[in-house]
C-alpha cells in the first residue's frame, strides 16, 4: 500500500527526514513510533501528499501523493490542525465530510459525538482541546478512507476517552479493514493494536517489521550482576537498570544455547520485553540511559 524510497525532506538547512524507506503492506495497523523530533509529523504530511519531498520515492497505493486528487479522495490526515471548514458548527464539519468522503458514516459518527458529550451545534473553536481532538478523531474514523493518518490522535484526552478510542479504533478496524497509520508517545497503550510498527530515530527508519519482531529483540536478563558480567560480553549490552547485588540487563536476543545455560544454572531469569520497552531500548542505547546521566554526574560532581 505504502512504499517510501530513501525518503528526505529538507526545511531551509535542516533534514527533517534523513532516510526513510519503508513497505507496508495494505491493511496493516501501523505505529509510526519515535522520539520527539524523530520527523513523524513530517512523513505523515509527506504521506498525505500536504508536501513535497526534497528527494526519494514515495507512492500510496501506487500514486505519488503530493497534488495528487485520487490520493487525497481515499486518504485523510488527522493532526491537531485538521478543520475541514473555518469557523464552522460541527454540524457543517459534518455535512462536508458526507460531501467529500463516500464512505463516511454519518450515523456513527452523530451517535459517538452524542456519547462523548460533545454538542454537534457548537462552533469547532469554541470546543475544549480534549474534545477538539475527540471530535477531529471521530470524523478520522467514520470518514472510512482507505488510509487513515492520526498524527499524535489521543493528545489532550484524559484516560477514560483514550480508553475509548482505543477501543474504537479496533472495532472499526476489524469491521471494515483498512490501511491505519498512529503515530502515539503513549504506545504502551496501542501495542495491542498494532499488526505493524515503524520506527523513526533521528530522521531515518531504524525498525518496519511486524509488532511481534520487535517484541522479540531484546531479552531482560535479572540477576547477579557478577554472574551477568561472567557471561555476557559488555559489548552485546543495551542498558542496565537497577541497583547491585540484583541488576536487570538488557541484550538483543541473540542468546546462545551455552549463554542461556550458565545464565539460568546460576539463576539468572531470563525475561521477553514488551513493545514499548524494546522500542525505547532501540531508541535510546546510543546515548545510555538515564541511570547513566546520574552515575555519571555523581562522578563528575564529587571530582
Ligand atoms: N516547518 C519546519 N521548518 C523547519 N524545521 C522543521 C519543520 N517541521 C519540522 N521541522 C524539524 O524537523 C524535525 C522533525 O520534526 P517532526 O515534527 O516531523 O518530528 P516528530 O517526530 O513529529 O516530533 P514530535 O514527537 O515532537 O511531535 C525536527 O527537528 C523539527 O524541528
Amino acid at each position: 500500500m505504502i512504499e517510501a524510497i530513501q525518503l528526505r525532506k529538507r526545511y531551509g538547512n535542516k533534514d527533517a527526514l534523513k532516510n526513510v524507506t519503508c513497505h507496508i503492506p495494505k491493511n496493516s495497523f501501523v505505529g509510526l513510533i519515535g522520539r520527539n523530533g524523530s520527523g513523524k509529523t513530517t512523513f505523515l504530511k509527506l504521506l498525505a501528499g500536504e508536501s513535497t519531498p526534497t528527494s526519494g520515492q514515495l507512492f500510496v497505493g501506487g500514486e505519488q501523493p503530493f497534488d495528487n486528487i485520487q490520493v487525497s479522495a481515499n486518504t485523510m490526515l488527522i493532526d491537531d490542525e485538521f478543520n475541514l471548514v473555518d469557523n464552522a458548527r460541527l454540524t457543517e464539519g459534518l455535512d462536508a465530510m458526507a460531501h467529500f468522503y463516500p464512505k463516511f458514516d454519518r450515523l456513527l459518527a452523530e451517535r459517538l459525538l452524542a456519547y462523548f458529550e460533545i454538542p454537534t451545534h457548537a462552533r469547532q473553536s469554541k470546543l475544549s482541546k480534549g474534545m477538539n481532538m475527540t471530535y477531529r478523531f471521530v470524523l478520522g474514523l467514520c470518514a472510512r478512507t482507505d488510509v487513515t493518518y492520526f498524527d499524535e490522535p489521543t493528545n489532550g484526552m484524559d484516560a477514560s476517552v483514550r480508553k475509548d478510542v482505543y477501543r474504537l479504533l479496533l472495532k472499526d478496524y476489524v469491521e471494515h479493514p483498512r490501511t491505519i497509520i498512529v503515530s502515539s508517545h503513549h504506545i504502551e497503550e496501542l501495542e495491542q493494536l498494532l499488526s505493524y510498527v515503524v520506527v523513526l530515530h533521528d530522521g531515518q527508519t531504524v525498525y518496519v517489521d511486524e509488532a511481534e519482531q520487535l517484541q522479540q529483540r531484546y531479552v531482560e536478563l535479572i540477576g547477579s550482576a557478577a554472574t551477568i558480567q561472567s557471561v555476557i560480553a559488555k559489548s552485546q549490552v543495551v542498558t542496565t537498570f537497577g541497583e547491585a547485588p540484583v541488576q536487570h540487563v538488557i541484550v538483543p536476543n541473540e542468546l546462545t544455547a551455552e549463554e542461556r545455560h550458565q545464565l539460568q544454572q546460576s539463576n539468572v531469569q531470563i525475561k521477553g520485553v514488551g513493545l514499548s520497552d524494546a522500542y525505547i531500548y532501540m531508541t535510546e542505547h546510543r546515548k545510555g540511559g538515564i541511570d547513566d546521566v546520574y552515575n555519571d554526574y555523581d562522578a563528575d560532581s564529587t571530582l
